[in-house]
């Protein structure tokens, strides 16, 4: 009967006593995947699944459920409830499920926006990026030293609901705002474990090649903010992907575009190598802020 309801009605999974039917998939990574599923009163949610096969594994999972528990704000993914289900062989399965958004990623709608041909506009952009910012304060405001998230990148910002604002997912990834590196086994130990867990083209230069005695901070994110907004406006991000693009502080543009002079500086005052130059998130914010302010006249939006 099990096998035929799950062919009939989707598969069916059980947290905290609480049932949910798989509807589809909707994202798969190296060791988790993200399913669309249903409750008992028909709400959607996403259900993220990750696969604990070594203690690390496990430490990554409590990490990401306790880093949600932690931030509550509009602007962060809330986490609705958790469960670690051990199989009996050794592995277990994490499970963390999360109001759904059902239109994706800000990725996806730069995705959308390139095969169609057109540009997402400065205004949208901003207004998106002003949301970000204030989801990522509460994420560096958290506790006495905040909290990194570590992986902002447009593939971890949410469309709300409304369409109007980011919401930032994928805590996996989230560390202490301080991270203090004494020396050269300290150093290299911190940019293996990034290069697995912070995407390369929006990956901080001092992620790629830590200074042996340092501190780093939470101006890593806003980093791959700057990034991020440059992404949404032209496609990619500035770098490559690589030590060297990043490393090199040479943020080119396209030539023909028809983003704003302020718009440009803005992202070019976020990308600076030497992260103490970089702005915090609130003044990021508070620019963002002003750029917008200028940009509407009594009969609307220039
Ligand atoms: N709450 C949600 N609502 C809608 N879609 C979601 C939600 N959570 C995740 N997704 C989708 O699932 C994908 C994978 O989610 P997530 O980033 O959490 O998994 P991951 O395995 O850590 O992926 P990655 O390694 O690419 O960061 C997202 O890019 C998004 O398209």
């Amino acid at each position: 009967m099990g096998a035929l309801w799950s062919l009939l009605f989707g598969r069916t999974l059980s947290i905290n006593g609480e049932s949910y039917r798989v509807v589809r998939r909707i994202g798969e990574g190296g060791f988790s995947y993200v399913d669309l599923v249903r409750g008992r009163n028909g709400e959607q949610f996403a259900l993220k699944q990750l696969l604990i096969q070594v203690e690390e594994q496990r430490e990554s999972v409590e990490r990401e459920i306790y880093m949600h528990q932690t931030v509550t704000h509009p602007n962060v993914l809330q986490l609705v409830d958790s469960q670690i289900t051990e199989q009996g062989n050794g592995e277990a399965r994490g499970l963390l499920l999360f109001p759904f958004y059902q239109y994706g990623t800000l990725e996806d709608e730069i995705e959308a926006s390139m095969s169609r041909g057109r540009k997402i506009s400065e205004e949208r952009i901003l207004n998106l990026f002003l949301s970000a910012c204030q989801g990522l304060h509460a994420l560096h405001t958290s506790g006495n030293e905040g909290l990194a998230h570590r992986d902002i990148k447009p593939g971890n910002l949410l469309l709300s609901d409304n369409k109007e604002e980011l919401v930032i997912m994928d805590l996996g990834s989230a560390a202490s705002g301080q991270v203090t590196v004494n020396d050269r086994k300290e150093a290299i130990a911190l940019q293996e474990h990034c290069a697995q867990t912070c995407t390369a083209m929006y990956r901080a230069p001092e992620l790629f090649e830590v200074p042996s005695q340092s501190v780093i901070t939470l101006k890593s994110d806003i980093w791959s903010l700057g990034c991020s907004i440059y992404a949404a406006a032209f496609g990619t991000s500035p770098c490559d992907g690589s030590a060297l693009s990043a490393m090199s502080g040479r943020i080119m543009f396209p030539k023909n575009h028809s983003y704003s002079l302020e718009f440009c500086n803005l992202i070019t005052w976020i990308l600076k190598v030497n992260p103490e130059e970089r702005p915090t998130v609130q003044e990021v914010e508070q620019l963002i802020g002003t750029i917008l302010s200028k940009q509407v006249t009594p009969h609307g939006n220039v």
